[in-house]
């Protein structure tokens, strides 16, 4: 497969690496506003900076170019994105964390909200860990972790901050701490006992080989997936 990376800073150059030990040309390396001819790529992976993702998502969809973005931070322009992929008959992914390991950690949390829905006594809280050069907090993946407990509770919104100002939201706590590729926990707490589920990432190849293995799965689909059709996780 021919490859544009969009985006060649942390993740561009892990994606790289390992698109090129399965066999993978990489054609284009945009970083910044370099121009580009998308049109020679056969699938593209944008991992660049939350002002940039849109319109590096849309040059794609426009030049019936199939995408996948991993960049946070851009989501209130997402139903835009949906919206022309669907308009262009184009093949487009987002997901907050393209790890294996986290998408079955999104199930698990999801689940396991189910099974508190009902217990008052327990307390949700989550923390999110990343390194000092991240751009967007709370992290994307905290967000998705908050909307799956949000569909399967009566919690309403998240918040940042220790403490939320609503019993009917979850607060995140957003650290920066040098050198950490991602870490996540959801605590339910109550005076008796803690709960506590996490994942941690011990460096950035999960979320990067995730990636390569979205873009192989979106040749030849359109439609807007997620990680969860390319898993086929139930
Ligand atoms: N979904 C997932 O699994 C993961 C998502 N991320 C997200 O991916 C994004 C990138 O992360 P990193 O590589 O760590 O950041 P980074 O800062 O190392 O790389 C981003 C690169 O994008 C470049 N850039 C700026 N404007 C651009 C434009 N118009 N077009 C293309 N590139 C442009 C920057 O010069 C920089 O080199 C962040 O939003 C981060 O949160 C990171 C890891 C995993
Ligand atoms: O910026 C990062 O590094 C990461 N960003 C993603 C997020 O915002 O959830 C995924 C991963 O945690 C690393």
């Amino acid at each position: 497969m021919k490859i544009a990376l969009l985006g060649y800073g942390r993740m561009g150059k892990e994606i790289e690496k390992i698109a090129i030990s399965r066999g993978h040309e990489i054609v284009i390396r945009k970083d910044v506003n370099d121009n580009i001819d998308i049109t020679i790529a056969d699938v593209a992976i944008d991992f660049s900076v939350p002002i940039s993702a849109f319109d590096n998502i849309s040059n794609c969809l426009n030049n019936n170019v199939p995408v996948i973005s991993g960049t946070t931070g851009w989501l209130d322009k997402y139903d835009d994105a949906v919206r022309l992929c669907n308009e262009k008959n184009g093949g487009f992914i987002y997901a907050s964390n393209f790890s294996v390991g986290v998408n079955i950690f999104f199930e698990l949390n999801k689940q396991l909200a189910k099974m508190m829905s009902t217990l008052e006594e327990y307390k949700i809280s989550m923390e999110e860990i990343h390194h000092t050069k991240k751009l967007d907090a709370p992290s994307g993946t905290a967000i998705t972790l908050a909307e799956g407990v949000i569909e399967n509770t009566t919690k309403e919104k998240w918040e940042l901050g220790e403490k939320s100002s609503s019993e009917k939201n979850i607060p995140i706590v957003a650290k920066r701490i040098p050198d950490i590729p991602g870490t996540h926990t959801v605590t339910y707490n109550s005076d008796v006992d803690t709960i506590e589920i996490k994942h941690t990432a011990h460096n950035r190849k999960g979320f990067a080989l995730g990636a390569v293995i979205a873009a192989e799965w979106i040749i030849g689909k359109q439609g807007n997936f997620s990680m969860k059709d390319v898993l086929n996780i139930s």
